[in-house]
């Protein structure tokens, strides 16, 4: 895993007093790690424009126009004026070389965004605006300096932003380069280290950009084993039988050893997933909400309340016995409305879909503050997993799985591994990570997946 900060100007400042590097050569490291990155990947000659806004994160573009200068077709536009010190001296200094200044924007073989960085604070004006949707239009290669300007240090995206092919970001990664709002401007993301190596620069945090090495998969170790060995998952089916149905395939293709549905009506499964109209003797985990519907109120008290581990996913975030089971071994898999509906049974908050969407890392965090026990995982074009005031992020999703089902498939995996003997915040990781790598394995196109689909791709992980 990657660590995340928050915001990175108290690790700056403690480059500066810890060890006594200065505000210019961090900032050089920034531009010459820019300046790398174009030497490495572009030939000599090709054009860069860089789009410079008046504070530091236009400042550490100007120093780059300097180091490309004469091997590349170098031009500065300046959006407002160098108003920071290092702007300033940035300017002295590439002006000084007599780097090509121009007062139209144009579509240039790379384009570099410098406009703002972490200092972006009040919504963009309409020439800002103006600005970045003609450089959104043009085919060039788009290189993103620090963060995608128009994107904020909340990771909420303004009227517009720069759609960036790859961010160079400074330092160590944000959190807020990672919430779904800013997703599709980000690009690939690269890291420069900034004077130190980037362990160096980086201090403890509990937050972790999940990488496709985090991922346990259930090997079995054990030869002297039966299929009891390898759990007895059961999941809940209520009215709507299918989502029960597709989290039970996806559960035993992900190694449980039983599954049974419960379900007090009978049903047409596949052979090898049984069905019980009760709770067996011998669960070792259960799955419960998904297409739940009106179920009996003291049955599923009685379930939640019990102390094996727990799936909770779905229709139960609408209802507020969910609470019932927050001090056991729990996971909860809820997408933003049904959050948004947990918020407001909980008390925590009273907010909007898109509220809860501007500030996804705020609530999640208040959540668990309030709840330290529960393992969260909040779904979205990139998931938040969290335990307490831990918190790992998922990017690999896609739009491959915006499809009914998928969040079945999800809650099957958690469960699989729960029957399995995870511990929920594993389950979770672990589970979350083959959801979205299994999607990614998909090659056909991305939009045709079907939940038999990212189960099949499961199976092949
Ligand atoms: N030690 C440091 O301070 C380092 C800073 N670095 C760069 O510095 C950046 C941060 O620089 P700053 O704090 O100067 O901030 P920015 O350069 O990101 O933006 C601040 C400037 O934009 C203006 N502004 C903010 N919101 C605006 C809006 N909506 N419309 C119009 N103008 C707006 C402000 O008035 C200010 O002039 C980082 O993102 C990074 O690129 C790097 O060079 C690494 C080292
Ligand atoms: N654009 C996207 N990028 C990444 N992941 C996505 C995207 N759209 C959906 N997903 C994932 O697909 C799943 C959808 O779950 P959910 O909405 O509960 O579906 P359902 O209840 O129909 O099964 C979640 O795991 C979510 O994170
Ligand atoms: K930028």
């Amino acid at each position: 895993m990657q660590k995340l900060f928050d915001e990175v100007n108290s690790l700056d400042k403690r480059c500066y007093e810890e060890f006594s590097l200065s505000e210019d050569i961090l900032m050089e490291h920034a531009a010459n790690g820019m300046c790398e990155y174009i030497q490495d990947n572009f030939e000599d000659k090709k054009s860069v424009l860089i789009v410079c806004g008046s504070g530091n994160n236009g400042a550490d573009g100007i120093a780059l126009a300097r180091l490309l200068y004469s091997k590349y077709n170098v031009s500065l536009y300046l959006a407002s004026k160098p108003k920071s010190d290092m702007a300033k001296l940035q300017y002295k200094r590439a002006k000084a070389l007599g780097v090509k200044e121009t007062n139209e924007v144009f579509e240039a073989d790379i384009i570099v965004d410098s406009l703002f960085g972490t200092g972006l604070n009040k919504e963009l004006k309409d020439d800002a605006i103006k600005l970045i949707d003609t450089l959104n239009e043009f085919e060039s290669f788009k290189i993103s300096c620090d963060i995608p300007s128009g994107v904020n240090n909340t990771g909420h995206v303004s009227t517009t932003a720069f759609y960036a092919d790859l961010t160079l970001t400074m330092g160590a990664l944000k959190t807020f380069l990672y919430t779904d709002n800013a997703k599709d401007y980000l690009g690939k993301v690269k890291v420069i280290n900034l004077g130190v190596q980037r362990d160096v620069y980086e201090v403890n945090t509990t937050k972790f950009l999940l990488q496709k090495k985090d991922i346990r998969l259930p090997h079995r170790k054990q030869k002297n084993s039966h299929k009891g060995t390898y759990g007895h998952l059961n999941v809940f089916a209520g009215c709507k039988k299918g989502a029960g149905i597709i989290a039970a395939k996806a559960a035993f293709g992900f190694g449980t050893g039983l599954v049974s549905v419960v379900c007090h009506e009978s049903l047409d499964l596949p052979y090898h997933i049984m069905q019980t109209h009760f709770l067996t003797k011998n669960c070792t985990a259960i799955a419960i909400g998904m297409g739940l519907g009106k179920y009996e109120t003291a049955e599923v008290r009685e379930i939640l309340r019990n102390d094996i581990p727990k799936i909770i996913d779905a229709d139960l975030f609408y209802d507020e016995i969910v609470i019932e089971s927050f001090e056991k071994d729990v996971v909860l898999t809820p997408h933003p409305k049904e959050f948004v509906s947990l918020l407001k049974i909980c008390n925590i908050a009273d907010i909007t879909i898109d509220e809860l969407q501007a500030d996804r890392f705020f609530y999640v965090e208040k959540f668990c503050k309030k709840y330290p026990k529960v393992v969260l995982l909040l779904k979205g074009a990139n998931v938040i997993i969290a335990q307490d005031e831990y918190i790992y992020v998922n990017r690999y999703g896609s739009a491959v799985l915006s499809k009914g089902g998928s969040g079945d498939v999800l809650a099957g995996l958690v469960a699989s591994l729960l029957a399995q003997n995870y511990t929920p915040l594993d389950a979770a990781i672990s589970a979350s990570l083959a959801h979205t790598l299994a999607a990614a394995n998909y090659k056909k196109n991305n939009y045709s997946l079907i939940p038999s689909d990212l189960v099949e791709e499961v199976r092949k992980l």
